[in-house]
């Protein structure tokens, strides 16, 4: 029976795992913090679920446009504590969910810390197991290891987090009250996304952006569109701002950007990246290649250059989503115990910032097509258009298209909506499945929906044989 040691129980790790015990191989996961890993109890899950009574908050908006009178959001209070503790409470849930169904597949699921042993048994590899609390360490023999570490957010050495006014996205859960006015140092997406979700409980926000828009990775209109929104509703933005350091004073905190300028808050929340956790598992001195910054190579069936070593996930750098590392895994075990295994495909994988409105993506990118790596035409549709949209008065927000020139085929699409997470998938079907902007044009939509709009920019795209 092939023995696989898995080390990490975030996505990448127990779906890897999931897929090893329906093929019947002995399967060990060794996590340090709790089955789900950071992704269901620090990361993903906790953020969805702070934003999700953030919508709560968000309904009470605009409401006398709608006839509903109602004392407008100042009479909206936001018990911090509660909301915490329904964050907490729903995270150990799903990671509570995540350990019965490994044990239930038969995975030995072991609390503590692993790493690679130094010396390998042949075509077997080593992997110590240093147990939580007061257990003694012992190895593991195993036909196949996965590194499965994810990763930790990325400090300033000049901007320690001390969890109580200067925070990294783990630790403002533990706060007693919402901040009085909240700095976000770093506007990528979790950046974006926090700013996004106090400001719509109230508090004041500045978001320090190191470059000329929010979400430099992101398509532009998109991010353009998100950073208007943000600003029509009150939130500072400072873009082409570098935080130098961040310091405590008094009761609050003081932000120092790289200009000399001063930003004074009540809270610094510092979101600028993450880093591998690949130090300290003896990757280097057995041999594993490590990339840049510290991130294992592998390949797009997740085997690293030492056979028998795979890894997956966030440790890897390939595209940090749950999706992608639980499908790296799942690729990892298929090819490791045999199985037909289709390579990673990138260009499918669908994306969603969960800032309001929501910001989904799927296929090329505008970058691309505009650099003439990618021929494509395009439309894009405000929803300001869309009878749905009126009705529900979205002001803001867009559909996307991209396809090919001659065949039509819909290479990609991006969405700018609430609830665009939903909304993506249709163009991600169509992206997946090689469909015609023809294909989807005929496709009857309920009306009034937003999903009209995707339809009706396909139709935009259609070629008349006359023309
Ligand atoms: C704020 C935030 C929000 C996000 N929201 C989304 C989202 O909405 N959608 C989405 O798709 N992605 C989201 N992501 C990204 C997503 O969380 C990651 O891509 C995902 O967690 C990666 O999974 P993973 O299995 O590689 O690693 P992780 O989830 O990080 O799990 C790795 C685990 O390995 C453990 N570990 C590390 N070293 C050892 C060791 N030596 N021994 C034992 N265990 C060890 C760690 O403790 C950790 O629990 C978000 C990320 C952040 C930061
Ligand atoms: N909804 C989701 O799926 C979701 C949510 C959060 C994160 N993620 C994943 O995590 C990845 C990483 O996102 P992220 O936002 O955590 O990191 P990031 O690296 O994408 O963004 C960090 C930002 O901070 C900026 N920065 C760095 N140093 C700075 C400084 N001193 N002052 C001001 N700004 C500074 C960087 O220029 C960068 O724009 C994303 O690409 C995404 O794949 C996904």
């Amino acid at each position: 029976m092939s023995q696989i040691v898995i080390i990490g129980g975030g996505p990448a790790g127990y779906e890897a795992a999931l897929v090893a015990a329906q093929l019947d191989a002995d399967v060990t996961v060794v996590e340090a913090e709790g089955a789900g890993g950071a992704c269901v109890l620090s990361d993903c899950v906790p953020s969805k679920t702070f934003i999700a009574s953030s919508e709560v908050v968000t309904g009470y908006r605009d409401t006398e446009e709608f006839g509903v009178h109602s004392d407008g959001l100042e009479a909206v209070t936001v018990d911090a504590r509660t909301v915490h503790e329904r964050v907490k409470r729903l995270a150990l849930a799903q990671s509570a969910d995540i350990h019965t169904k490994l044990v239930k597949a038969g995975v030995e699921f072991v609390a503590g810390h692993a790493r690679l042993g130094e010396d390998t048994l042949g075509h077997t590899h080593r992997v110590i197991v240093t147990p939580a609390g007061d257990g003694v360490e012992y190895s593991i023999a195993a036909s196949t290891v996965l590194v499965a570490t994810g990763a930790t957010p990325r400090q300033l050495p000049t901007a320690v987090p001390d969890g109580e006014r200067i925070l990294t996205w783990r630790q403002v859960y533990d706060l007693p009250e919402l901040p009085e006015h909240l700095i976000v140092v770093g506007s990528g997406v979790t950046g974006a996304e926090f700013a996004s979700a106090y400001l719509a409980m109230g508090v004041k926000v500045t978001l320090v952006s190191s470059r000329d828009r929010v979400m430099p990775h992101e398509d532009a209109d998109a991010a353009m569109a998100i950073e208007r929104v943000f600003r029509n509703r009150g939130m500072s933005i400072l873009n082409n701002s570098r935080a130098e350091a961040v310091r405590r004073v008094g009761d609050g905190v003081e932000v120092v950007l790289s200009d000399g300028r001063q930003v004074t808050g009540s809270h610094a929340l510092i979101a600028v990246g993450s880093i591998p956790n690949t130090a300290d598992l003896g990757l280097a001195e057995y041999g594993v290649e490590l990339a840049r910054g510290g991130f294992v190579t592998v390949d797009r069936v997740s085997r690293t250059n030492v056979p028998g070593i795979y890894a997956a996930g966030d440790c890897t750098g390939v595209l940090p989503l749950a999706s992608v590392a639980a499908m790296q895994g799942r690729i990892a075990m298929w090819h490791a115990l045999g199985e037909a295994v289709r390579p990673l495909r990138l260009r499918t994988v669908a994306a969603n910032v969960f800032t309001d409105p929501e910001l989904a993506t799927v296929g090329v990118s505008q970058d691309e097509v505009d650099a003439g790596k990618t021929p494509a035409r395009q439309v894009m549709l405000p929803l300001s258009g869309n009878a749905r949209a009126k009705m529900d008065d979205l002001a803001d927000g867009f559909v996307k298209l991209f396809c090919r020139p001659a065949s039509g085929q819909v290479i990609g699409g991006v969405v700018v909506a609430p609830k665009a997470s939903e909304l993506i998938l249709p163009i991600t079907m169509a992206v997946e499945n090689n469909l015609t902007v023809n294909e989807l044009a005929h496709t009857i939509t309920i009306y009034p929906s937003l999903s009209g709009s995707i339809t009706e920019a396909a139709r935009q795209l259609m070629l008349h044989e006359l023309e």
